[in-house]
């Protein structure tokens, strides 16, 4: 990058949030597998949408997010959809293989010390804030579509993570920490991104996977990367005609 197209890449920073409206939602999704089958039904259905594929991680999230909102105008809203590993808290309000999560928070859970009790988290006038609120006016507006389409969901706190739980000790150690309904590896980056432009962002997962002692045999991958598409774009149209009115 050129020094002239960097300062214009700043500028475009701190301008976003004045003027620069277009009211286009942006549905952003870590992955190829998990934006493709979306894809294919905004396609067919005609749905206006940008999307962005953010890379796995926190850090590749916060980077391509930030980089997208620099270089396009600010959108309306961003979607942030993908899959979920489920933690096996308590066994009456604990998602389900392929539920729809609905996050309230979302947690940076393993920024910290870690030690053997899980990760005790720095001071904040070290690290800041490791948890990030979403915006409470969006999600309603996506609850009562979720209801009026007569999808059943869950709604909790998220909790991002650098790298995926892999035995049921340190699920079960997030899963207390932060209450959390399940684990994902981007939501945090985004959620805070997002608030740095000013820009509202709503999430749902659908649960591709229960965090414990790893199992690769029983995730459900493709079926959750297709059930958070199809209702992903139902919501994606919903708010559209919501804006259209
Ligand atoms: O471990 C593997 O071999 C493997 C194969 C396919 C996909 C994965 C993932 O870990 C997908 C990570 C992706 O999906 C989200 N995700 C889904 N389940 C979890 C989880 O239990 N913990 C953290 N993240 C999860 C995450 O947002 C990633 O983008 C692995």
């Amino acid at each position: 990058m050129t020094e002239q197209e960097s300062d214009q890449v700043t500028a475009r920073f701190f301008s976003a949030g004045k003027n620069e409206l277009d009211n286009m939602i942006l549905a952003a999704a870590a992955t190829e597998i998990e934006m493709l089958p979306f894809k294919t039904i905004a396609s067919r259905n005609k749905i206006a949408c940008d999307t962005i594929i953010t890379g796995v991680g926190p850090v590749a999230a916060a980077i391509e997010i930030t980089r997208w909102l620099c270089e396009h105008s600010r959108p309306s809203l961003v979607l942030n959809f993908g899959v979920a590993g489920a933690y096996l808290g308590d066994a009456l309000s604990r998602a389900r293989l392929l539920d729809i999560c609905l996050a309230h928070r979302e947690w940076f859970g393993d920024l910290g010390i870690c030690t053997d009790r899980g990760t005790v988290p720095l001071d904040t006038s070290i690290a800041g804030e490791i948890v990030c609120e979403l915006d409470r006016g969006l999600r309603e507006r996506v609850r009562k579509i979720l209801k009026l389409r007569g999808h059943r969901f869950l709604e909790g706190d998220f909790v991002t993570v650098s790298g995926v739980s892999a035995t049921n000790k340190r699920g079960k150690q997030l899963q207390g920490r932060f209450n959390g309904l399940c684990e994902n590896m981007e939501g945090a980056s985004v959620a805070r991104a997002c608030e740095t432009f000013a820009v509202p962002v709503v999430e749902i997962r659908a649960v591709s996977n229960y965090v414990t002692d790893r199992d690769l045999s029983s995730w459900k991958l493709a079926e959750a990367c297709s059930v958070i598409a199809r209702v992903s774009a139902e919501i994606i149209t919903d708010l559209n005609s919501d804006e259209e009115k």
